[in-house]
């Protein structure tokens, strides 16, 4: 049975981080992802999700200097020891938290790169991943790439389905799942009842946001009711990332639920 889990970095704003989880816990959630944990120890957080009764469901790798622009390793030539290093620190918080899959963000290369560099990059990508997957397998844990709107993220290396179905199979590890966030690819790639059927196998998590201002999923172009309930007909049994930005309220926001009727707990 899919399960809802709030996203911690767009959902609860109203409070301060470390009390999103009570939030979270207090509004009906079960389970919580976020970006990054890497500011806070892991006993901490583990606290948190402990007294909140959460299962934590997913964060990221960390992904290189976000506050200067970056946004991922995973593909970034000459940048290899360093994903290395950001893997073995992300088990370490997975451990921690008993978090089953992480999402190894790509990075950025420029829209006027050249083929040669296009490659470099693809390459670097592929040998990183098989390593990440390769360390995760040792605690049983997957790893996510996710294809990211380039509205939203200029320059992001994966962003349309087909690349990441690409990469997928290019580094051919069991444990290496598709992110698959219905916001992101109703932008770069439409089609989102086939992308879903298609790539069914290859979904590790889904991730849901109104489409074209990231609202709550019931606000904008697309029909999330037909979607998660085609989505629950294919038989997924993982979670499903609410990762918007609320109108208002988080809570006054959170009627979308109702209207799916169907069970998401
Ligand atoms: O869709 C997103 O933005 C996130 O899932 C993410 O991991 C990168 O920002
Ligand atoms: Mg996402």
């Amino acid at each position: 049975m899919p399960r809802l889990a709030a996203n911690l970095s767009m959902l609860f704003n109203e409070h301060d981080f470390l009390d999103r989880f009570a939030a979270a816990s207090e509004a009906g959630f079960k389970g919580v992802e976020y970006l990054f944990p890497y500011a806070y120890a892991p006993k901490i957080l583990r606290e948190k999700l402990d007294d909140a009764g959460l299962e934590q469901v997913l964060f990221n790798l960390p992904p290189g200097d976000w506050e200067v622009g970056e946004r991922g390793l995973a593909s970034l030539p000459g940048r290899e020891a360093e994903f290395r290093d950001s893997v073995i620190e992300a088990l370490r918080y997975a451990e921690a938290l008993n978090c089953p899959q992480l999402h190894a963000m790509a990075g950025l290369l420029s829209e006027s790169a050249n083929s040669e560099a296009y490659k470099a990059h693809q390459e670097t990508y592929v040998k990183n991943l098989r390593f990440a997957a390769a360390e995760a397998a040792k605690i049983d844990c997957k790893v996510l790439i996710e294809p990211i709107n380039i509205r939203d993220m200029p320059n992001y290396f994966l962003s349309h389905q087909a690349h990441a179905m690409e990469v997928l199979t290019a580094v051919g590890a069991d444990n290496l799942y598709l992110q698959f966030d219905l916001y992101h690819c109703q932008i770069m790639d439409g089609d989102l009842t086939h992308h879903m059927e298609r790539q069914f196998s290859s979904i590790g998590h889904v991730q849901i946001a109104g489409v074209p201002k990231r609202n709550e999923p019931d606000v904008g172009e697309v029909n999330f009711i037909s979607l998660l309930k085609r989505l629950k007909e294919l038989g997924y049994q993982g979670w499903v990332g609410c990762e918007y930005r609320p109108v208002g309220e988080t809570i006054k926001g959170l009627g979308w639920i109702n209207k799916l009727n169907i069970d998401f707990n």
